[in-house]
Parts: structure tokens; sequence; C-alpha cells
């Protein structure tokens, strides 16, 4: 497994006076998304930085982590620290994951390859969006030059196509996916503000398409392959794309469809959660999408603990939305998840300086957990839980 960057080593780094002339890369997220501002064009630094309506869900999320405040605890050893974590059978070196982000294409050259490799050099686990602007199996190839076996995890959306979500899914398990990760938040697009007034929506132009457009299953729903008509493509896949009309026997159908493990992502209801787990699928993902699908949904920590309770020790509880620092993430922990997902800041870090940003703000973010982890008087994440909230 490997090793997780010590914060001490992060900062003996940055202060090290023979490497002053140096420029040193943001280390915080804020700076990552000015970055990004300064290179990307209002569509696709709006896309990434919006949220729905008039983004109060956005401010909720992290309303709802400045609402927490750690108690650090003094004079316990904390010499030895450890990060690691046990998810769905595997030993992870960090309670982090690379969320699900779909058409990164918009932001960099190499689109999802880049990050896919920062996750694999970091042994986090790259969790692949349905919505990516390379193939699945080539991210898969990506992540095994830089670690055979890298963790990677498949994000499928519902498709009113059992076909094309069976045939997804299939695909993704022979290129080495380890989990499937159902989005049940995005069946529709939100009211996404940013995006109308710029009248940007990149998939209309045939970006993110690429999983759909190497599918057999979906490439048989067409009249022509699309190649010879591309609108044709956007128009088939947006007609199965959106489906409200998914429900729990929909998702009885994909959990039949693989032997891997199943999570739900986008879950904020305790009961939603319980009925998730008769389903039998194996983790849920506390999501509000980071505020891009429904304003006024409740902030994500904030429907953290009801799930967490609803679960109990029957499954692991994942969370999302407002994960900028190592705090943030020993809170998400303390009220019970397992582990988080961080999102738009790698999106940034990707826009503005590729795989090497990417790789840099996640090492930023576990650096900054261990020192935070340490200086909190805990010396593992296994140990964290409510008491270190005040
Ligand atoms: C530009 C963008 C695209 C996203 N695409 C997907 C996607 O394809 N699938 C998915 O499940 N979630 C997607 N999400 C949601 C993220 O997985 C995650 O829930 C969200 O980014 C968390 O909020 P935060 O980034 O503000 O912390 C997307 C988010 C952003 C910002
Ligand atoms: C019409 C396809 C929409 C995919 C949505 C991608 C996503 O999750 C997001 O933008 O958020």
């Amino acid at each position: 497994m490997p090793h997780v960057p010590h914060g001490l080593a992060m900062q003996l780094q940055a202060y090290d006076p023979a490497r002053a002339a140096e420029p040193l890369p943001p280390v915080s997220p804020e700076e990552w998304e000015r970055r990004a501002r300064e290179v990307l064009a209002d569509g696709p630094f709006g896309y990434v930085a919006g949220g729905a309506g008039a983004e109060d869900t956005m401010r909720a999320n992290r309303a709802a982590f400045a609402r927490r405040s750690l108690v650090p605890r003094m004079l316990r050893d904390v010499s030895r620290r450890d990060l690691g974590v046990e998810l769905l059978g595997h030993r992870l070196p960090a309670p982090v994951v690379l969320a699900p982000i779909g058409v990164l294409g918009i932001l960099h050259a190499e689109g999802e390859l880049a990050p896919a490799r920062a996750a694999a050099a970091e042994g986090v686990p790259f969790v692949l969006s349905t919505v990516s602007s390379v193939p699945m199996e080539q991210v898969a190839a990506a992540m095994d030059g830089v670690r055979a076996g890298a963790p990677r995890w498949f994000q499928l959306y519902p498709a009113r196509s059992r076909d094309v979500m069976a045939s997804l899914v299939a695909r993704a398990e022979r290129a080495g996916y380890t989990a499937v990760v159902v989005t049940l938040d995005t069946t529709m697009l939100g009211w996404r503000e940013t995006d109308l007034r710029n009248r940007y929506l990149p998939f209309l132009q045939g970006q993110g398409l690429a999983n759909y457009l190497s599918d057999p299953a979906f490439r048989a729903l067409l009249p022509v392959p699309p190649e010879q008509d591309p609108r044709a493509a956007v128009q088939a896949f947006l007609g199965t794309y959106v489906h409200p009309g998914f429900s729990w026997d929909d998702l009885a159908f994909v959990r039949a469809s693989t032997r891997l493990p199943l999570l739900l992502k986008g879950i904020l209801h305790p009961d939603d959660a319980r009925r998730a787990l008769d389903a039998g699928v194996d983790g849920v993902i506390v999501s509000n999408h980071g505020g891009r699908q429904v304003d006024g949904a409740i902030g994500a920590l904030d429907a953290l603990p009801a799930v967490v309770e609803a679960v109990g020790t029957r499954a692991p509880v994942l969370m999302d939305s407002g994960i900028r620092r190592g705090a943030d993430v020993l809170k998400a922990l303390a009220l019970g998840a397992r582990a988080v997902g961080f999102g738009r800041p790698y999106a940034y870090a990707l826009a503005a300086a590729g795989e090497a940003g990417v790789r840099h703000a996640l090492r930023c973010l576990l650096a900054d957990l261990d020192l935070a982890l340490g200086l909190c008087g805990q010396a593992s994440v296994a140990d964290v839980d409510a008491s270190l909230l005040a």
C-alpha cells in the first residue's frame, strides 16, 4: 500500500530554503479555484463552480462544516499516525476517494486520464463517471500503468435502457473496477442558472459520451453509427440518460447485474438508506451532488448523522459535498463516515496544472488530514468518533 504523505514532510518541502526560487504550487483549494478561473472560459469554469438555483445548498454544505468544531486532545502519543481504512474488503491508505466528476475533457486535454493517474500514484480510489471524456478501459489501463490494480470504481448513471446499464457494468468489471456507484440524485439535471446563462452544456456538443459511444448496447439503439450522425447519438444519449422513472425495481436489476459491491450515491434520508440496505447494496454515499441538483436541500454533513444511525454496522457510509480540507475529513469521520469524496478542488487543480496539479492537491489534503489528526490527539482515523466534536 502506498505511503501517505506525512504532513511534516510536505511542510518541510514547502519551507526548504534550497527550493525558495521554485514557484510554490497552490496549497489551498481556493488558490486552485482562482487558477482555474484564470485558465478556463466562462462556460467550463461555471459548469464546475456553479450549483443549482440560488446556490443555497452549496453554501449549506460549507456552513455545516463551519458550524461544527473539533476539540483537540493533548498529551497523547501521536508520533505514529495511521490514516488507513478498511473499505469494501480493501485496505486504503486514507479515508478519501476522488469523487466522480463527469466530462473532465472540458478542463484539460487529458481529461480523466490525469486525475486517474494521480489517484493511482497515491493509492486513492478514482471513481470514474459514466459521462467521462475517455472510455473506461483507457482510464483503467492508464491507472495500471502507474500501479497495477490501482483502485478504481465505476459510477453508473441510471439509464432508461437496461441493456446499456448492464453493458456498462459488465465492461467496468472486465476493466478491473472493483465497485459500482449508482448516482441517484441526477436522473434529471438540476436548474443550474450559471450554465443556463452561459448556454453551456458540454454533452450537447457530444462531450462526455465516451463510455456511451464505445458501448455496443448503446450503439445498438442508434439507426446509424455515431461517427455518421453525431447529433442523433447525442439525442439518443439524452433519451436514455434522463430517467426520472428510475425506481427501486430498476435498482434491483442493477443489483442483480453484478457481483461487485454496489454503493448508492445521493442518499440524504435515513429511510432511503435503510431501504437501500434491504435491497442488498453494500454502502451508501451521503451527498447532495455538491449542491448542483436540489437547491434548498439539506447540507450533506447535516444529513450524515441520521443516515449513519439508520445504517448502523450493516454497511459503510461515505459522504461528499463540501470537503475541502483535512479538518473537514475529520468532522465527517467523527459523524460516522468511513470515507469522503474529494470533488471540485481536484477539478480546479486539473484545469490549472493537469496530473501534477491533482496529485499535489490530493497530497495537500492528506498532509493536512495527517496533521489535523495528530494535533487533535488521535493516532488513527479508525479511532475518530463523535467525542472529537464540541
Ligand atoms: C463538474 C462536476 C461534475 C460532476 N459529475 C458527476 C458525475 O458525473 N457523477 C456523479 O455521481 N457525481 C458528479 N458530480 C458530483 C460529485 O461527485 C460530488 O458529489 C460533488 O462534487 C461534491 O461536492 P463538492 O465538490 O463541492 O465537494 C459532479 C460534480 C461536479 C462539480
Ligand atoms: C445530461 C447529462 C448530465 C450529466 C451530469 C453530470 C453531473 O453529474 C453534473 O454535472 O453534476
